[in-house]
Formats: C-alpha cells, structure tokens, sequence
C-alpha cells in the first residue's frame, strides 16, 4: 500500500515536469559542455587561487600606462581595461603573472546565449524563471521519492547500495542509474530551486556596512600594491572586480568587489576606508553556482553532463515502466460484466494462456459474449454462466505466479448465481504433484454453494495438444457450444530455433544414469546458469529445459537419463556433428554474482551442471566452495572431481565437498551444510551468496536448514537474505 503511495508520487510528479525536464536536461548537458569549453580555453587561470593581488597588480602597473578595471569573469578569464605604454585604448584577456595580453574578449556566443536564457527562463522573463524555479523543485522531490522506493525496495536503508537482483528490466536499470546518479541529480535540483528563489529575493539581503573614520593624507607618498597587506590576502580567485582610483585625489579609491564583500580603499595608504559585507545568501549564490553550472571544475562539468543525460534515461525508463505495467497483456472484446463465458488462466512462461486463447478466439467467433484473465484477477462475474479454468503448476504442487492470490479472492468473491465450471490442468508427469495445483482449484471451486460442475478435472501432460483434444471432445458432447477437435488448432510452432552442432557426447561406461553434452554454440550469447530449451523435434512443440554450463566457450549440459524420456533419450542418441535445434534463455536471476565477496554453491545430482561453467568462468576467484549431494560415487562424480581439482589449482575454487546417499554412511547434501553451520551463517551474515540448484525437495531442506541456521546465531531468517538476493535457487 505505502509502496503505491510513493509509485503514484514519484509518478505523478515525474508526469507533470517530464517535458520541462526533458528540455532542462539536453539545455543544461549543452551548458555543462560549454563551461568544460570554457575551462580547457587558453585563457583560463588555472593558477587564480594561488595569485594575490599584490603580485598581478605591480605587473600591471609596470607594464601599462594606466589600467581602470580588472575583472575576474565565471570562467576565470582574468580582464583588465586602460592604456597601453603609447597611450592606446586596451582591453583583453591577460596571463596575470607576466600581464601579458593573451586575448581578446569576444562576445557570447549567440547559440549559448539562446541555450542559456532557454535554460534559466524558457524564453518567459520572470514567469519562465518561476516555471524553472518550481521543475527544479519537482526534480528534487522525484529524486527524493526515487530514493524511498530504493529504500522499500532494498528493504533498509543501509542496504540503499547494496547489490540489486540483476534483471535486463527497465526497473533494473532505473533503480542501479538512479542510485548512482542521485546525489549529482540533488544538487542540481536543489541548486536550481536555490537560484531562483534568490532571484527573487526570497532569502534577507541586509548588507552590513563598516565605514573608516581616518581621513586620507594627500601629502604621504603612494605606497607599493605588494606593501599593501590587504592586497597580499586576496586571491584573484575571491575578485570579482577592481576599479581603480581615475585621479590622484584623496577621495578618489580602489574599490574592489569580492564575492562576499565590496571593499574601497585608501590610494596611498592602503587603509580600507570602508567595507560592505554581502549576506549570507549572496555566498551561497556563488556557491550554488560554481554547482549548478559547473564553471570552475572541468570534473564537475562533466558529471553535470552525464547527469542530465541520465535524467533523459530515467524519462525514458520511468515511462516504459509504467507503460509495461498499465497496458494489458490481452484486450477483451467484452468487459467482465456483461461476458457470459468466463475464462481464467494460472500460468507462469505462458504456454496454457495459448491453449486458453485458441479456445477464447473460437469462443469470440461463434459471436459469444466471453472474457479471459488471469486466475488472480478473479472477481465477480454478474452474468457469468460458464467458468472455464485452465491452469499449470509449479514447485512442489503450487500456484504459478499469476494464480497465487486466486485461493484468496474465491473467498472474497462469492459468485450471486449458479455457476458452471471445469478445470483443465496442465503439468508434467515427471513431476510427483502432477497437476497439483488445478486439482487444488478444483477441490476449492467444488466447495462453493454458487459452483456447479461441468466435467470432471482434465490433465494435459506436456502442454499436448493430443491431450487436450480429449478435454474438447468431452466439452462438445456436454455443450451446445462448440470447439474444434483438430490437434491441428491446438499446436504452437516454436519461433526462433537455432541449429546447434552437436560436440562431445559423454556417457559413463559404468552407467548412463547422467550423462554430459558439449554443444558448440556458435554465434549465439549465454553464460553459465542461462537455460537451453531443446526441442528434440522442429515441428514438435514439446521442449526441454536444461540449465547451462559454459566451459571453454562451449555449452556443456548435465542431463538425467530418463528411459524413453523424450529429450533425454533423443539428445544422449546424437553424434559429433549432429545438430540440434534449440533456443536460449536469458536467466539473469541465476548467474554469478560479480560483486559478491564469497559464493557457495550447493547441488544435487544433475544440478551441479551450471556450478561447473560458473567455476570454469570465475576469472575473478571470487572465494568459492562447492557442496554436492549423490546417490554415489561413479565415473561421472569422479569426472567432476577430477574436474574441480583442476579448478582449485587454478585458483577459481577454494574448496568442494561431496556426500553420497546410497554408500554405506548415508549423507545428503543438507547434512554437510549442518555440519558446517557456522561457516554458513557466518557467509551470510557477511553478505555472501548462497545459490542452489538441483531438486526442489533438496531445496525445501537446505533452507529449512539455513534458516534454522541463522535462526541460532544471529535470531534471523533466511526469507530475509533471500529477498537481499544473497539466495539465488533454479531448482525443478
Ligand atoms: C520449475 C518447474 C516446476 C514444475 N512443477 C510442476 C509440478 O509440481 N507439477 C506438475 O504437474 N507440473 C510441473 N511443472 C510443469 C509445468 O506445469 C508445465 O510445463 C506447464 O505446461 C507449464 O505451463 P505454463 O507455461 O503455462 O506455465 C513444472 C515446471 C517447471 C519448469
């Protein structure tokens, strides 16, 4: 809830400034490009903050006849006006250690000019200046939000830096850029609101005036510029400008304007005859400034640039957030009120949405009034007659994401009239719950006084279509609606299939329970930990995932052996040479933290797969330890070990650790991360990364058993480290 609150601030404000900062940005990146310009220009005095006053001004006397004005501008150009030796008219730009002229003062660039009055006024006067003033605020308080969605995001506050769990999402990049860039982004922001209210005299302006009462003596001899001690204590870099005294008359005087102070003083004695201190405010104008634009720091300059750019990206990014949350996956032809056919789908990578739209497509042709969404937009529906379900399952029976609130909402929802419904499941009988998930939604939907059953729970295995024919056919003989029974209707050809030659294929000799395949992978990009889907037919949709190892720039996968298993058995019959057809998943939530300071991995069986390429890729040597449970030790185990032990000579792994379950002392994998519990809690504690991959059961048990770990030396839980990121799991 507090979260939507600071989403729609932060939103809202980044809608009503976005065009004004759009064009402060590319305006002031131009503005910050001309200050470094004007930074790395010959004429400016790099040296201005070592130079005092009493060593330029003798120079000048020297070496011209008269001089009236010397000015310092914004850029540190230093600028003197008078008479050169023959008495000719000068004024330009002077190196003040030698009074040489070094150049000639031009006028602004007009192109800057436009750029600068666009920037501080959009053209507006004193209303544009106002509009300025009040964006800049805004930017202030978006960045300010920014921040406490970071913080709510990260959980603490002093985990604002912390690493983020990487993703190739806009929200990644906002939130990783936003960090970095959220100190600059303040300071401008802050420094521009400060501008402009002082423009217009928001803040006092008392000056504080210290008048002399000692009255000049005409007849004392001029005293040397370097015997005035005043003029020993002023840095050029702290003048503005200096008028000199136009005759020799005692109430004639230098008057010297500093940043913070103006300064007039006696033209013999070098007295101050008087002295007006600026206010307060009028420092923090210099400051805001040399902030704001960059003008002294060629550094800063250039993090303003960077800055403003990264403002267009945060536009950028912000908006395309937003537009990939509000606009809806599916439009429906019907609104929910007024459909009579009900559709809801529970899926996690999509494929039962397809099995569900090919139905609500033939539904819409028939001209019938019917509404598809997911299981966790279920409501009620006043007119509804039929209530379709067609859900996957995940984890150990469980919901896919989109249907975790579904439980929840039933309750909350009751329908007001009779309903029918059916439920048709889809999973994998590799999996023990074998649609665990839609028997659940059928039990519960069965309970409900308002629901009436229309066909008994279908299962489709493997998303097959031939399966789900069976569901249709039994449809078409209950309803007077009717649906094609053509698998044909049904079937997805997967789009994007790359041919991938077949390299290694490795089959113990003492079993082939596990076996390993080395694939070359062309052109095409991945790393350790991304997933290859295996279609072990073009024209089949049935596919297969399998976590990837990248050794030596090739794909290594760790496959279990399935008797008649269809990929299993299709990829362990390939040759050298073969090809395959197979696409890549970009799994960025499962791959090796770079910054992490030390990583353990925990395995079991062919889960230790992606482990190998993530050691055989840690050029870093992050510290590493790998923990790894199976049934026994065969040619494959030792393979790996074989394997690991180069690994540790090569500095890439400090240690791996083994346990067997069927030898004659039975250890899993979770009984050596008791053993060595306060390694584990210690790790974690100092923010090292756990990731596990392997079965869902293992992993259901070492958490259990990490959180107990944490529990008893620090009283945390393991759910905490887990949203910190520092538990990374790919477990089936
Ligand atoms: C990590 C993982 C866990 C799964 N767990 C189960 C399960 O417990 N029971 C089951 O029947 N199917 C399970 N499946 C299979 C999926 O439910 C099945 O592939 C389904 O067709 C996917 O549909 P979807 O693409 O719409 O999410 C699992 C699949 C994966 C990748």
């Amino acid at each position: 809830m507090t979260l939507s609150i600071w989403r729609y601030a932060h939103l809202t404000l980044a809608l009503i400034s976005f065009l004004f900062l759009s064009m402060a940005s590319i305006t002031g990146s131009i503005l910050a490009f001309n200050a470094i310009e004007n930074n790395v220009s010959p004429y400016h005095i790099h040296q201005i903050k070592q130079i005092s006053l009493a060593q330029t001004l003798p120079v000048l006397q020297k070496k011209y006849l008269e001089i009236t004005e010397l000015e310092i501008t914004d850029n540190s150009y230093v600028k003197i006006q008078g008479l050169d030796k023959e008495g000719n008219d000068i004024e330009g730009y002077i190196n003040p250690e030698n009074g040489n002229i070094i150049g000639v003062p031009k006028k602004n660039n007009k192109f800057i000019q436009w750029i600068t009055s666009f920037h501080r006024s959009l053209f507006l006067h004193d209303t544009g200046r106002i509009i300025v003033g009040i964006n800049s605020f805004l930017l202030f308080l978006i960045a300010t939000s920014g921040s406490i969605l970071i913080i709510k995001r990260q959980k603490k506050i002093t985990r604002f830096f912390s690493r983020i769990k990487k993703s190739s999402s806009p929200q990644y990049y906002h939130a990783l850029f936003g960090r970095l860039m959220l100190l600059p982004i303040i300071i401008i922001s802050v420094t521009g609101t400060y501008l402009t209210m002082e423009k217009f005299n928001l803040f006092p302006k008392t000056e504080h005036k210290i008048t002399s009462k000692q009255s000049p003596d005409p007849t004392t001899k001029k005293i040397d510029f370097k015997d005035i001690p005043l003029f020993s204590q002023i840095k050029l870099s702290e003048v503005k400008k200096i008028e000199f005294p136009f005759s020799e008359e005692p109430d004639d005087y230098y008057i010297i304007k500093l940043k913070d102070k103006e300064i007039t003083v006696n033209q013999f004695n070098g007295s101050i005859v008087s002295q007006i201190d600026f206010p307060i405010s009028q420092k923090f104008v210099n400051i805001g400034l040399d902030l704001h634009t960059g003008r002294n720091s060629i550094v800063w300059a250039f993090i303003l640039i960077i800055s403003s750019l990264y403002i267009l990206f945060f536009i950028y990014s912000g908006f395309s957030i937003t537009w990939k949350r509000k606009s809806p996956k599916f439009k429906n032809k019907y609104t929910k009120e007024e459909s009579k056919i009900i559709l809801l789908v529970g899926s996690e990578n999509g494929t039962t949405f397809r099995f569900a739209k090919a139905v609500y497509k033939q539904l819409l042709e028939q001209g019938l009034q019917s509404y598809l969404t997911e299981l966790n937009k279920y409501q009620s529906f006043p007119q509804a007659e039929y209530l379709l379900i067609f859900t996957s399952t995940y984890g150990l029976g469980d919901a896919p994401s989109n249907a975790q609130k579904f439980e929840i909402l039933l309750k909350k929802y009751p329908q007001n009239h009779p309903v029918n419904y059916c439920v048709i499941g889809f999973g994998s009988m590799l999996y023990n719950n074998f649609c665990g998930f839609a028997e659940w939604v059928d039990k519960l939907l069965n309970k409900e006084l308002w629901s009436k059953k229309l066909i008994n729970i279908h299962k489709i295995n493997d998303k097959s279509p031939v399966d789900f024919i069976e569901w249709v056919k039994e449809w078409n003989k209950i309803i007077p609606i009717k649906l094609y029974s053509d698998t044909k209707f049904y079937k997805y050809i997967p789009q994007g299939l790359k041919k991938i030659k077949v390299e290694e294929v490795y089959i113990p000799n003492d079993s082939k329970n596990t076996f390993l395949i080395k694939l070359k992978p062309g052109k095409i990009k991945f790393t350790s930990g991304d997933i290859l889907v295996v279609y072990p037919s073009k024209e089949n949709e049935k596919e297969r995932y399998y976590s990837i190892a990248k050794i030596n720039n090739n794909i290594q996968l760790s496959i279990k052996y399935y008797p008649s298993g269809l990929a299993s058995e299709y990829l362990i019959s390939r040759n050298p040479g073969d090809t395959i057809y197979a696409r890549v998943i970009n799994n960025t939530s499962f791959h090796f933290p770079e910054q992490a300071n030390q990583v353990v991995l925990i395995a079991n069986g062919t889960g230790i797969g992606p482990f190998l390429g993530m050691i055989a890729q840690n050029l870093k040597k992050t510290k590493t330890s790998l923990y790894c449970g199976f049934r026994q030790e065969n040619e494959i185990v030792i393979k790996y070990e074989q394997f690991l032990e180069e690994q540790i000579n090569q500095g890439k792994l400090l240690q791996y650790d083994f346990s067997f379950s069927s030898m004659r002392e039975i250890r899993y994998v979770m009984d050596l991360v008791k053993r060595d519990k306060d390694f584990f809690a210690d790790m974690l504690k100092n923010n090292g990364v756990i990731m596990i991959c392997g079965s869902l059961q293992m992993q259901t048990n070492v958490e259990k058993i990490l959180d107990e770990i944490v529990f008893d030396k620090y009283q945390e839980r393991i759910i905490e480290y887990k949203n910190q990121g520092q538990i990374l799991t790919d477990c089936y």
